[in-house]
């Protein structure tokens, strides 16, 4: 080969080892004088450029190949030259992190429950601390009222009051719902704008003064307090002999005490007024001033229960016309049988208001017809009251002695349970 002639090929590496210490004496024969100077500085110059690229393109090891004693680039700073599984974040962990990256990763996770900010100095202001004062006083007032319902609520047993009524008084489910619902309502707090009064109105017998009886033995147990329960019938305690003032003013004089010794004991007295029908117009018209929302603050904090047989004949009217429908018909339709109390009620207050208008601020409650069963019912309670044996046979033959409305295969007593103490009386 002639050494002149640099070889072009790729696999020319031994002119690379010949390279610059390789002019041999010999080397200066003259030739071609241009071609002979200019090939070998060619050859030289393009075998320098192929050493570099190569460089370039090989990875160099350390302490291997012509550089051996030059540092090692470092991990981390190229692309990785061998493949391998690791993905870039365990290459990234094992090197040893670079200056440069570090500057440049400054981005900081924090995790979402973190702060992301040095706290600064609480500044919490005026206005602040009053709202959640205001906010503590308002929850305090709350759970004190409603430990007070519960308190009321306890205090007068409604529920035992409820069972003894259903119990006590037949053939009367929705009067006695009525009632219990008032007072519930009613005693569900202690301050009052006005008393609450209850006019319980139906026919003779059928339960008027026996509920009555029964409110006043409940509250009397409930305030254990006999003194703030006052049970009033007008024949006995102003018979037409008295003068109506007279009796005015002692009505006036005993409501008083009641009411003042109810607000001393912080409790809510119980006034039941009877046979109101046979009242002179000047007790009525006290009752109303008792009742006025202007009267001083013990005065409102009252139950009145008034017991007449006005308008009885309305609610014999009322019950001998819806006679044709059975108890069982009446059950399927509630909502009608609601709408027709409500009618009833509505026109016994506007009845009633139109001979005082003591009435017009009166929660109406009518007692209807009792039927031979609640008769019946009557019989073997009072039988049973009595010391007899309640046989079932044997009331029904004494309820069969009471005269009746025969309406649509149905019997209502004309006189409802007047008659039975008489007749059990007699056995
Ligand atoms: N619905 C009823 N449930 C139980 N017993 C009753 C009922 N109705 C009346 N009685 C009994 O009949 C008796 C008379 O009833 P009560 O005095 O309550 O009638 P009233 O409606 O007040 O009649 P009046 O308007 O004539 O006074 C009572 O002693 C009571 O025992």
């Amino acid at each position: 080969m002639d050494r002149g002639q640099p070889s072009a090929e790729p696999g020319a590496a031994e002119p690379v080892a010949a390279e610059p210490g390789a002019s041999e004496p010999g080397a200066a024969t003259p030739r071609a004088p241009g071609r002979s100077v200019m090939a070998p500085l060619r050859a030289v110059v393009r075998l320098r450029r192929r050493v570099c690229l190569q460089r370039k393109r090989r990875p160099l090891t350390p302490g291997a190949g012509p550089d051996a004693g030059a540092p090692a680039p470092r991990a981390g700073a190229e692309q990785p030259q061998f493949f391998t599984f690791d993905g870039p974040a365990e290459l990234a962990s094992r090197a040893p992190p670079s200056r440069k990256k570090r500057r440049r990763s400054r981005v900081v996770l924090y995790p979402d429950s973190a702060r992301r900010a040095r706290p600064r100095a609480e500044h919490r202001s005026r206005a602040q601390s009053c709202l959640l004062l205001l906010v503590a006083i308002v929850g305090f007032q709350v759970l004190n009222a409603i430990e007070n319902l519960d308190d009321n609520a306890l205090r007068y047993d409604l529920d035992g009051l409820e069972k003894a009524l259903r119990r006590g008084v037949f053939g009367q489910p929705a009067a006695v719902g009525r009632v219990v619902a008032l007072l519930r309502d009613y005693l569900s707090t202690h301050v009052h704008s006005r008393p609450l009064l209850l006019a319980l109105h139906g026919p003779s017998g059928v339960g008027k003064s026996h509920v009555g009886r029964l409110l006043a033995r409940h509250f009397r147990a409930a305030l254990e307090d006999g003194a703030l329960v006052l049970q009033y019938h007008a024949r006995h305690h102003c018979p037409a002999a008295r003068a109506p003032q007279a009796c005015r003013e002692e009505l006036a004089h005993r409501v008083a005490a009641v009411v003042a010794r109810a607000e001393a004991e912080e409790k809510t007295p119980l006034l039941v007024l009877d046979e109101v029908e046979q009242m002179p117009p000047a007790l009525l018209d006290e009752l109303h001033g008792l009742l006025q929302p202007q009267r001083p603050p013990r005065f409102r904090n009252a139950v009145y229960v008034l017991l007449s047989s006005a308008g009885g004949a309305e609610v014999t009217r009322f019950v001998l016309q819806n006679a044709s429908r059975t108890p069982a018909a009446r059950a399927r339709a509630p909502a009608e049988q609601r709408r027709e109390e409500e009618e009833l009620r509505a026109a016994l207050q506007a009845l009633l208001a139109r001979a005082h208008p003591l009435w017009q601020a009166a929660a109406v409650v009518p007692l209807l017809l009792l039927d031979k069963r609640d008769v019946v019912s009557c019989f073997r309670d009072e039988m049973a009251g009595e010391g007899f044996f309640p046989e079932q046979a044997r009331a029904e033959r004494l309820a069969e002695q009471l005269s009746y409305y025969r309406v649509a295969g149905r019997e209502f007593a004309v006189t409802g349970c007047k008659q039975v103490v008489a007749r059990v009386n007699l056995l």
